[in-house]
């Protein structure tokens, strides 16, 4: 196929999320206000703008967190605007917290294991009747976990308990522990904020790694070196509105994007 026709194939390919006309108010204040975009197949998307633009609240409505006052979202082009959090997640939809919090007391590699989607085990009557399928995939949960331990490179940490670790290894357990539900897109919050710049780098290498595995990525961040290293393309919010869309160039040269971020609004 010639590169042309490839790239005209993945410009046709359905995208994995999109946000059609998305309002959300709260009260009188509209956080977020008629948004749309789309975030294609393997694409490293950038959601950046300054304080209180509506990032957030964009990442809870598309996570299901809470629903929008109206507009759609689409999930593969299937539309979830009314589903719940956990209903995407089987979905293929997998998502950080800015501050992530693992469990504490248990080890990392619980504290990933418990993010195994459907396990046999979890359902009592299972126990009883198939205890060797239940072990099996017991087994294999383990397996994967340890490998997404390795490639976050945590795994000589495995047996520790999670409160040992530091910000920045907490960010990549919480990578490791949405990979184990198989996730064709991941919404990251501020993977950078609080992490030390040599933890940094392997956060980065991490994300990339990941997405060359076939995984997309929409990611609010702050750290602009970051987004212009990481993402493909950059979307910007201020007010609520979705201000500039392009590369990391050419939103850094957009008049609107300056004035928003020196405390104008667009
Ligand atoms: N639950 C809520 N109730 C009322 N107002 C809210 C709620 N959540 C967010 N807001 C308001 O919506 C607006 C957008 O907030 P949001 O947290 O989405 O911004 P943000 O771009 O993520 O900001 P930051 O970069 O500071 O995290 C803000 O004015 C905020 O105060």
């Amino acid at each position: 196929m010639s590169e042309a026709a490839e790239r005209q194939g993945k410009e046709t390919r359905v995208p994995v999320l999109t946000a059609s006309n998305v309002v959300r108010r709260f009260g009188g204040l509209v956080a977020v206000n008629d948004v749309s975009f789309h975030v294609k197949p393997g694409e490293i998307l950038g959601l950046i703008g300054p304080n209180g633009a509506g990032k957030t609240t964009m990442f809870d409505l598309l996570a299901g967190s809470i629903l929008p006052t109206s507009g759609d979202i689409l999930l593969n082009g299937t539309r979830v605007s009314g589903e719940a959090a956990h209903l995407r997640i089987g979905r293929g939809l997998g998502r950080t917290f800015q501050i992530p919090r693992p469990l504490p007391n248990l080890t990392l590699i619980e504290n990933i294991m418990i993010a195994a989607q459907g396990q046999a085990g979890e359902k009592l009557l299972a126990n009883f009747l198939t205890p060797w399928r239940v072990a099996a995939q017991e087994k294999a949960a383990r397996t994967k976990a340890l490998d997404l331990l390795e490639l976050v490179t945590l795994s000589h940490l495995a047996h520790e308990p999670a409160r040992v670790l530091s910000g920045g290894q907490r960010k990549l357990l919480e990578l490791a522990r949405v990979m184990m539900a198989d996730p064709a897109i991941i919404l990251l919050d501020e993977p950078a904020a609080g992490v030390n710049a040599t933890l940094l780098e392997v956060i980065i290498d991490r994300i990339r790694d990941i997405n060359v595995r076939g995984i997309t990525f929409l990611l609010i961040e702050h750290n602009i070196d970051m987004v212009t290293r990481l993402c493909h393309r950059v979307l910007v919010m201020a007010s609520g509105q979705l201000l500039s869309e392009g590369t990391a160039e050419e939103v850094a040269r957009d008049p609107r994007v300056i004035d928003a971020y020196l405390g104008g609004t667009a």
